[in-house]
């Protein structure tokens, strides 16, 4: 059985549902599946100063902190990571920096990735934050599955064909495209590529 580990960081929930999307269909096509948080490296003071954050920290507490374990164990691994000023949370870089030692005893060659993001913005840097994650996969020797244009349902999710984006509403924090059915095609390609190399 395919193992997928699904590690993400969110500070109000919309990486954590895209996460969430994420198992779903990658136990639908079969796969064991774990869902990560990345470590809160952010101060409290800076959390407790905005409610959403606040709140959705103590509602995922109990979701277990990823580790290098969980990288090692999984012959895929779903990156889903809110746009920082066009870029990598620094919560999700601080957990990918600090793989070193599983990058140099070769266990991060020939893992099957993919990833997500979400931002304010549907220009926000959306796709910009893929390929940064990306560009550090190249460095792991990792198997980069992006969903390209491989289904109709992404072109109705805004057709990012580098990894499932999403713009959160400034308004009411909701998501702006329905990216539901492309979050969910992209996990079961991962899974059908990661069978091609590790089943
Ligand atoms: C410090 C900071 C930088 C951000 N930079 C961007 C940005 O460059 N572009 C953008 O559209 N949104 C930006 N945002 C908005 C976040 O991307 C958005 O809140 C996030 O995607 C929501 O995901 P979450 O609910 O999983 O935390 C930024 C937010 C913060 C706090």
């Amino acid at each position: 059985m395919i193992k997928v580990a699904i590690v993400y960081y969110s500070s109000t929930g919309t990486n954590y549902q895209l996460a969430n999307w994420a198992k779903e269909a990658a136990e639908e096509a079969g796969a064991e599946v774990k869902v990560v948080r990345v470590a809160e490296t952010a101060p409290k003071e800076a959390i407790a100063q905005n409610p959403g954050w606040q709140k959705h920290s103590e509602e995922t507490q109990d979701v277990p902190v990823a580790t290098s374990e969980n990288l090692e164990w999984a012959d895929a691994i779903i990156f889903s990571t809110p746009t920082r000023f066009g870029n990598v949370a620094s919560q999700m870089k601080q957990f990918i920096d600090t793989q070193g030692g599983l990058w140099a005893s070769g266990k991060t060659v020939n893992k099957v990735v993919s990833a997500m993001t979400s931002a304010s913005n549907p220009h926000g840097g959306q796709e910009a934050t893929v390929l940064s994650l990306y560009t550090s996969m190249m460095h792991w020797g990792a198997i980069i599955v992006p969903p390209g244009y491989s289904s109709d349902v992404l072109f109705a999710a805004g057709g990012n064909p580098y990894g499932t984006s999403v713009t959160q509403s400034q308004e009411d924090g909701s998501m702006v495209e329905d990216v539901q059915a492309a979050v969910k095609h992209q996990a079961k390609r991962v899974v059908e590529v990661a069978n091609k190399i590790h089943g």
